[in-house]
């Protein structure tokens, strides 16, 4: 059992890159939904994620619900600037499913409101637009594996 790392339509490859790497290395599985800004032969993609992008267990859908459809039982977490609860406040499952938004934009309304419940802010201060997306899931996903006793020592 792993974590699940959610991209909706991300637009830079270079976070994406950096993603599947945190995905490698923490056994989680990385899902995209398209579309993506870039091509998966992005030499921006490959360079950020390189020799790990083969390690990870990566999954394309053509739309949000798909993705869900695949996940009827999954506990959604949905991380953004809106949310009125910190992520600490949740205790996480192996298994949890992380879902982030796209560079610019951020998540849809529509995403937002079907798990208004388990929204999940990263606490910044009040003055300043957001994280970066790669920064953001890692945050999410250490703290799950910490929750979870994940040592990772060897
Ligand atoms: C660059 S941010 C998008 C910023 C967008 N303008 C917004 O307000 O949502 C990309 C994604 O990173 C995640 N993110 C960034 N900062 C966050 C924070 N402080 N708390 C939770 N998620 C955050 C969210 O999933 C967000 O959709």
């Amino acid at each position: 059992m792993s974590f699940h790392i959610c991209l909706v339509e991300p637009e830079i490859p270079n976070n994406t890159g950096n993603i599947a790497r945190t995905c490698a290395v923490t056994g989680s599985v990385l899902h995209l939904i398209r579309p993506l800004g870039f091509s998966t032969d992005d030499k921006y993609l490959k360079r950020s994620g390189m020799d790990y992008w083969y390690h990870v267990d990566v999954r394309y859908y053509d739309s949000f619900d798909e993705f869900q459809a695949a996940f009827p039982e999954g506990r959604f977490f949905c991380a953004t600037t809106k949310a009125k609860r910190s992520y600490t406040d949740f205790q996480f499952r192996e298994g949890d499913i992380f879902v982030f938004g796209k560079e610019t934009e951020g998540l849809p309304p529509e995403i937002l409101e079907a798990y208004a419940k388990t929204c999940v802010r990263i606490p910044m201060k009040s003055d300043v637009r957001s994280l970066n997306l790669g920064n953001s899931a890692a945050i999410l996903v250490y703290e799950a594996l910490r929750q979870t006793g994940f040592s990772g020592l060897v």
